[in-house]
């Protein structure tokens, strides 16, 4: 899928500010970002998924424009069909996997309280082995089923594509190289474009077909071999 970014924003905290200027045009579906703490790794996907405005710029993703400050376009997050997710998954503590699978679908007379009655929530339960934990409430779950839940709420939604942001950074090392494994299969069985961040130099080889290294704000020139 066609990524293209151009965007600038400068951010200040009290004496601290900070330039993000990034500039990466990608056809790959499966893009690994990577970098040292404080790069701006997290500031690049929250661009895309609308939660940052940058000062300028431009984001479009497959022909949809999501962001172009010369022609006066910002989408709403809602409206930009990116599912984000982030390093703690943020899952709903006082809704069960179903309701949290089912929380983005809510609309007309579908509520909550059956989150079972919907096809789509059993489909994505079925495909991620969670239907025996439908109904058991994030904290009774292991960190592996946790962001299989977190997974099946944001693939619910069909997004155009996936942003992780370090999605594995929670888990211990071998549910690490399980999830790594699990998730790379995932994009090429559903063909969801995915994007994301990494430390991890293991999720560059097996996740990153295109990979660019963030450095103070900006895409680093490829490393010359
Ligand atoms: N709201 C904000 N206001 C001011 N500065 C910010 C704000 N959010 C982030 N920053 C700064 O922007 C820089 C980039 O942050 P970002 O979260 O994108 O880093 P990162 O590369 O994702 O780091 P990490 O790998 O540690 O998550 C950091 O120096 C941070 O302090």
């Amino acid at each position: 899928m066609t990524i293209e970014i151009n965007i600038r924003k400068h951010l200040q905290a009290d004496d601290r500010g900070f330039n993000l200027e990034i500039a990466l045009h990608t056809e790959s579906d499966r893009v690994v970002l990577y970098g040292p703490s404080g790069a701006g790794k997290s500031l690049t996907l929250q661009a895309i998924a609308g939660l940052l405005t940058p000062d300028e710029g431009l984001i479009r993703l497959k022909q949809n424009t999501l962001f172009d400050s010369a022609g006066g376009i910002c989408l709403p997050p809602q409206q930009r069909k990116v599912a984000y997710l982030f390093q703690d998954y943020a899952l709903f503590p006082h809704l069960t996997v179903a309701q949290n699978v089912a929380f983005g679908l809510r609309r007309g007379c579908f509520n909550l309280r059956r989150p079972h009655d919907h096809p789509v929530v059993r489909k994505w339960l079925a495909s991620f082995e969670l239907s025996a934990a439908a109904n058991s409430y994030p904290h009774q779950l292991s960190g592996g089923q946790r962001q299989r839940v977190a997974l099946a709420r944001a693939l619910a939604l069909e997004p155009d594509i996936l942003l992780l942001d370090e999605p594995f950074s929670a888990l211990d090392l071998n549910l690490r190289d399980r999830m790594r494994r699990e998730l790379s299969e995932l994009q090429k069985q559903l063909n969801v474009p995915m994007m994301v961040i990494t430390h991890d130099p293991a999720d560059l080889a097996l996740l990153g077909d295109e990979i660019f290294e963030i450095r103070d704000g900006m895409i680093a020139p490829p490393a010359r071999t």
